[in-house]
């Protein structure tokens, strides 16, 4: 059993199994061979199945990173990423995400504008002639060696075996992906496409990458990471492993229902959780307001072509923040993971302190640091850090804008890939497969959950299609 929802319990942060797809037979890695990567954060003691991957890289296969939220599928690719450098040249590996928040946390681009197929709706041919017609695209399919792509799975399954065919056709190379390394990495049981259960014979289309034609010729190595680093309460953990896969029986009910709080406004040392991004702003805005302190603005300081700076936008790090003394922040960058201080890490700005020097003038005309009390305890002053969409070796576009978002509330989509303390959620407003999932997986412990109004078990989704794939796959 490859990823093993019931009794991960057991195997947390400690015990490193390692298994590997059996559709795919692979030779277990010498372990003298296995170098262990050092992080520039912390070092990081790596599981087997971790090393495992690594050992994969460096042999040049293409490999499919799976596993529960807190397996530590990020990690591993920031690591991965470095590694496929050092082997083919920076300019050689391209790193995309489907969306702009992904792909700017890792420094890299949207999958459809690494393809250059626009909204990529066009059948396969015609979506070669455009990359053929454009120079630059077409330069970059050619040259590149790697291809990373993170969160998966809101891939749709058709896009994938799209950019598979236009791969071996402008690389002239029948080899799968017309032989680029491609390091895959996703949780299919969180987020979908967005075009999930909205197409008319959704049964019958290629909705999730997985059901891509191409998917399984495309790796050597697929890998359900199944240790959880994340949460180590075996409780929530196994409550967690029943909702990731649509199931709530009756004792995690009950553990459900003593969270639930009857106050609508919750402490605001709790970060409000929504699946609509306008209750977000509402909350934020009348919180911060509510302080009556004076604001401080920062505008973030951009660099590049408009098209990049785009994406930079659709990033986590926002155009314009407005900060107070008194204002809940979250950090939206590791500054130090031993520290405790990671993205999702929240705290309350204590005061300001005005820089002499640096570049904090570039996004604040007052020169104003903010302090941040974090939960943890750490104080520090904040200062700008950079947010670069990168196409290669090239920065195409960069900005500058301190590593804070207000954090009274944020969206469950924004959410996904963070670790939160403290969470209040209102369960029965959450839609589609997955979501509930990945809102309540954000936590560490059971003790940082509350919820308001009804909630129906109804509400926790996991598509069929999803589990029957992992059932053969990785069970
Ligand atoms: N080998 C390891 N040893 C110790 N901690 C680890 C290890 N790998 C990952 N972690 C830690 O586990 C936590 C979760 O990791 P990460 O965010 O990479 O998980 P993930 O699988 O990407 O989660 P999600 O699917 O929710 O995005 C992080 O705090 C990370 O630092």
């Amino acid at each position: 059993m490859l990823l093993q929802f019931s009794y991960v319990v057991g195997s947390i942060a400690r015990n490193y199994c390692t298994k590997v797809s059996p559709i795919f037979p692979f030779k277990k890695p010498q372990k003298s061979h296995v170098k262990r990567p050092r992080t520039s954060i912390v070092s990081v003691q790596w599981t087997d199945q971790q090393l495992q991957v690594f050992d994969a890289i460096e042999r040049r296969q293409s490999v499919f990173i799976t596993g529960s939220a807190g397996t530590g599928k990020t990690m591993l690719i920031q690591e991965i990423i470095k590694l496929l450098r050092k082997l083919h040249g920076k300019k050689e590996v391209s790193v995309t995400a489907p969306t702009g928040i992904v792909a700017c946390s890792l420094g890299g681009q949207t999958l459809h504008s690494f393809a250059g197929v626009g909204l990529a709706e066009a059948d396969a041919e015609t979506l070669l002639s455009k990359v053929l017609d454009n120079k630059r695209v077409l330069r970059r399919w050619r040259m590149v060696k790697a291809l990373v792509v993170d969160e998966i799975s809101m891939v749709e399954g058709e896009f994938f075996d799209k950019l598979e065919y236009l791969a071996r056709m402008i690389r002239e190379n029948d080899e799968p992906w017309g032989g680029i390394q491609l390091v895959v990495s996703g949780d299919f049981l969180q987020l979908p496409p967005i075009s999930v259960g909205k197409k008319k014979n959704s049964d019958s289309d290629k909705e999730y990458a997985f059901e891509a034609d191409s998917w399984d010729q495309s790796f050597q190595l697929q890998v359900g990471l199944n240790t959880i680093f994340r949460q180590s309460d075996p409780q929530l953990i196994k409550l967690l492993q029943g909702i990731r896969k649509g199931e709530l029986d009756d004792e995690g009910l009950d553990l459900l229902e003593q969270c639930r709080c009857m106050d609508n406004e919750p402490d605001e040392t709790v970060v409000r959780l929504f699946p609509r991004i306008a209750d977000v702003s509402r909350v934020n805005d009348m919180r911060l307001k509510g302080l009556g302190e004076e604001i401080i603005v920062y505008e973030a300081f951009d660099r590049g072509e408009r098209h990049w700076i785009d994406q930079l936008d659709r990033g986590i790090a926002p155009n314009n923040l407005q900060l107070c003394k008194g204002a809940r922040v979250m950090l939206t960058k590791n500054l130090n993971v031993k520290g405790q201080l990671v993205n999702g890490a929240t705290g309350k700005i204590t005061g300001f302190k005005k820089a002499i020097k640096g570049n904090i003038v570039k996004i604040c005309d007052r020169k104003m640091l903010p302090i941040v009390k974090f939960d943890c305890g750490t104080e520090m002053v904040m200062k700008p850090l950079k947010w670069n969409v990168e196409v290669g070796d090239k920065i195409r576009a960069t900005r500058l804008q301190l590593p804070l978002i207000l954090a009274w509330a944020m969206s469950i989509h924004k959410s996904q890939g963070m670790t939160v303390d403290r969470l209040h959620t209102n369960l029965s407003k959450a839609f589609g497969f997955g979501m509930i999932y990945v809102a309540l997986s954000r936590l560490r412990s059971l003790d940082g959950l509350s919820f308001s109004s009804d909630f129906h078990p109804s509400k926790i989704k996991a598509h069929p299609k999803v589990l029957e794939y992992y059932k053969n796959h990785f069970e």
